[in-house]
């Protein structure tokens, strides 16, 4: 679920906004003609498969590199033209991290209450306040190095707080992350919004921007393929399917040959997952889930002879934007893709 309804059906000015953004690295064209315009107070990410420059978008907008051409404004201000109202008002999180693992947190914490020129005083409030509300208050006194992936990533987002910024870029912020560790950042970022902070997602798992991002775009090929709601993207593309499981390796291969002849128009098994699919003994048959359409397929599995192990009905979900929008063969995948879009039947 989205994190916020930032507009309320009024339109929110912008917190970031980019016109035909474009970058190379030397004949590698990484960004080619980017739009983007996220609502202040939304939760915006950016989703590619690996190499498609999402840290390169979030490098631009946060300053840290130049743009080779386009417009590009932050917080109001020009990227270009006025790099240090951009900085003022942003802070980063991410594959970049800032934690010096030879200090400890609080000092880490204090080195950056500094780095915003905040008094003795006002630096030791805002450190107590915000390593008490990541949780890190225990481990205040231990040197960084010795936290988990998960304690580094909350004292990483603490000290981007301490400058109390209105726009965040969270770089991949849950990878290598356990699951708790995961629900923990999605509680963070959704407390982050509900303060009004605009929050700037790239992720590869793509059940986070399903459950933070208010809009979503799908980075490839230098271009935004698609960009909408999880849901508007889900209704792009055809992606529900009926999934047949067996557990006998000769009941699947004969299912496979029967399938080939299977006379609904869009029903031929995808070669989607192809060799995962297959190790897994399942088979998938595109369907749009309707009652006629899952009757017309249960009577030609029953006239066929095939009895699956398990037969379950799978809705679109952004794995299947994912794969339609970025035509790889190797795309993200989400932690649990399957288990909570299918239903038993
Ligand atoms: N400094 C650089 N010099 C040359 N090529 C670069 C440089 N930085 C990035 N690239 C290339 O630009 C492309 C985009 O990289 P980028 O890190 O932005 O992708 P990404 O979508 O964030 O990937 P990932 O999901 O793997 O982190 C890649 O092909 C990368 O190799």
């Amino acid at each position: 679920m989205p994190t916020s309804n930032p507009s309320g059906g009024r339109p929110s000015p912008a917190a970031i906004s980019a016109v035909g953004l474009r970058k190379s690295y030397g004949d590698k064209t990484v960004l080619d003609g980017i739009d983007l315009s996220i609502p202040a107070g939304s939760v915006f990410a950016l989703l590619g498969p690996n190499g498609a420059g999402k840290t390169t978008v979030v490098k631009i907008l946060s300053t840290l590199i130049a743009a080779d051409g386009g417009q590009v404004q932050v917080a109001g201000h020009d990227v270009a033209g006025s790099p240090d109202g951009v900085r003022a008002a942003i802070g980063v999180t991410g594959q970049f991290s800032a934690v010096d693992g030879l200090i400890t947190g609080e000092e880490n914490m204090l080195l950056m209450a500094d780095l915003h020129h905040l008094s003795r005083r006002e630096g030791r409030r805002v450190t107590a306040e915000l390593l008490e509300r990541f949780d890190l208050t225990e481990a205040a006194k231990k040197p960084a190095a010795t936290y988990s992936g998960g304690m580094k990533r909350r004292l990483d987002i603490a000290m981007t707080l301490v400058g109390d910024p209105r726009i965040i870029f969270l770089d991949e912020p849950t990878t290598g992350l356990d699951p708790r560790s995961r629900h923990n950042m999605w509680q963070i970022v959704r407390e982050l919004v509900s303060d009004g902070v605009t929050v700037f997602l790239t992720t590869q798992y793509l059940d986070e921007a399903d459950e933070l991002a208010d809009r979503i775009a799908v980075l490839d090929g230098g271009r935004i393929a698609a960009e909408g709601s999880a849901e508007e993207l889900k209704r792009l593309i055809p992606g529900g399917h009926v999934r047949l499981r067996f557990s006998d390796p000769s009941a699947y291969r004969g299912a496979a040959l029967a399938l080939g002849d299977i006379p609904f128009p869009h029903a031929r098994p995808r070669p989607r997952g192809g060799a995962r699919e297959e190790e897994a003994l399942s088979l998938r048959i595109p369907s749009d889930g309707s009652q006629r359409e899952l009757r017309s397929i249960l009577d030609w599995l029953d006239a066929a002879g095939i009895e699956a192990d398990e037969f379950t009905v799978h809705t679109p979900d952004l794995d299947d934007v994912f794969f339609a929008l970025t035509g790889s063969d190797a795309p993200a995948r989400s932690h649990q893709p399957d288990q909570s879009k299918e239903s038993a039947r």
